[in-house]
């Protein structure tokens, strides 16, 4: 009989109970697929996980969580020594699960599991913010921020991924446009922005296709600066059909520095990090992750 490449599962706390997942995990290790499993409590525990999955040399670590939880091990994996990496798996157990979905990795356990262990890895970029935080998907800031760092944790597990939007739509009195100065190479953009969408992957929020041209696999991160209130409409109907409004700025770019008098909010993957500069560089080829073959987000 064939060893079949062993994988270590870390599956947000949140998500632990799910009845679904014990039994996709029970099938798969019937089946001889090696399975260890972690369950986090609180930020930090994922990468200790990921140390332990490089000492047992594991071939896979397979997030089973939401943006978040898949950020937190990209980051813990591209700190490993390159020829010590494993793979990324992902198992959506999150809310939103933005760039799950976006990926196409089924929503089913057991199916996303299979890919998970044994599906074509694929080079992924990721991106790096001011050093040491990272994130895969997306960096939000603006009416984004709001909307997801605001969103409390109740509401969100009940409604899922609407409550995003619902919520955002209960705060649209509170929204203001922010100043700010980005620049990158050859770029260079002045002015008052409602929502900042920086994206390795194309959408956040629960479904808001934020940069809908982004690749995971193109060296390159697409900036979309939405810069003017009365976007608002625009916004809350459909993010993909304002490709000849003025106020929407765009551009793909390899790094980029956002700089704001004031201190803002970004969300990395739809966690929090506050600051007045922010240097965002993509590291290309950082990661390499176990996608469905028709990934819409590889080009
Ligand atoms: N046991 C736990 N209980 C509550 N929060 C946890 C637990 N373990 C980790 N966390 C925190 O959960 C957050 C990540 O959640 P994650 O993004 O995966 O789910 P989500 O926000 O529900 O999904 P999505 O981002 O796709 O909408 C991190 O901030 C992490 O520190
Ligand atoms: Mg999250």
């Amino acid at each position: 009989m064939l060893t079949a490449p062993a994988a270590l599962l870390i599956v947000n706390g949140k998500s632990a109970g799910d009845e679904e997942l014990r039994m996709a995990v029970e099938r798969h290790r019937e089946a001889g697929y090696p399975l260890h499993v972690r369950v986090t409590w609180e930020h930090g525990d994922a990468q200790r996980y990921v140390e332990e999955a490089a000492r047992l040399r594991v071939e896979t670590v397979i997030a089973g969580g939401g943006d978040g939880t898949i950020n937190e091990i990209a980051g813990a994996l591209v700190l490993l020594p390159a020829e010590h990496r494993p793979c990324l798996g992902i198992l959506p157990l999150g809310t939103a699960n933005d760039f799950a979905l976006s990926c196409a990795i089924p929503q089913g356990l057991d199916k996303a599991l299979a890919l998970a262990i044994n599906g074509k890895p694929a080079d992924i970029d990721i991106a790096q913010v001011n050093h040491d935080r990272y994130f895969i998907n997306m960096a939000t800031g603006g009416f984004g921020t709001r909307i997801t760092s605001e969103t409390p944790a109740k509401l969100k597990s009940a409604l899922g991924g609407a409550s995003y939007f619902i919520h955002g739509l209960l705060r649209m009195d509170t929204l203001k446009a922010d100043s700010c100065e980005i620049k990158g190479p050859g770029f260079n953009w002045a002015g008052e922005a409602l929502v900042i969408g920086i994206g390795n992957g194309r959408q956040a929020g629960g479904g808001q296709a934020l940069c809908p041209d982004a690749l995971i696999n193109d060296g390159l991160l697409q900036l979309r600066v939405y810069a003017s209130e009365a976007l608002l409409p625009i916004l809350l109907n459909s993010l993909t059909s304002d490709e000849q409004n003025p106020h929407v700025i765009s551009a793909s770019l390899p790094w980029l520095e956002i700089e704001a008098p004031h201190e803002v909010t970004f969300n990395l993957d739809g966690e929090p990090l506050k600051g007045k500069k922010f240097l965002i560089t993509v590291l290309p080829a950082a990661l390499t992750c176990r996608l469905p073959p028709l990934c819409p987000l590889l080009g």
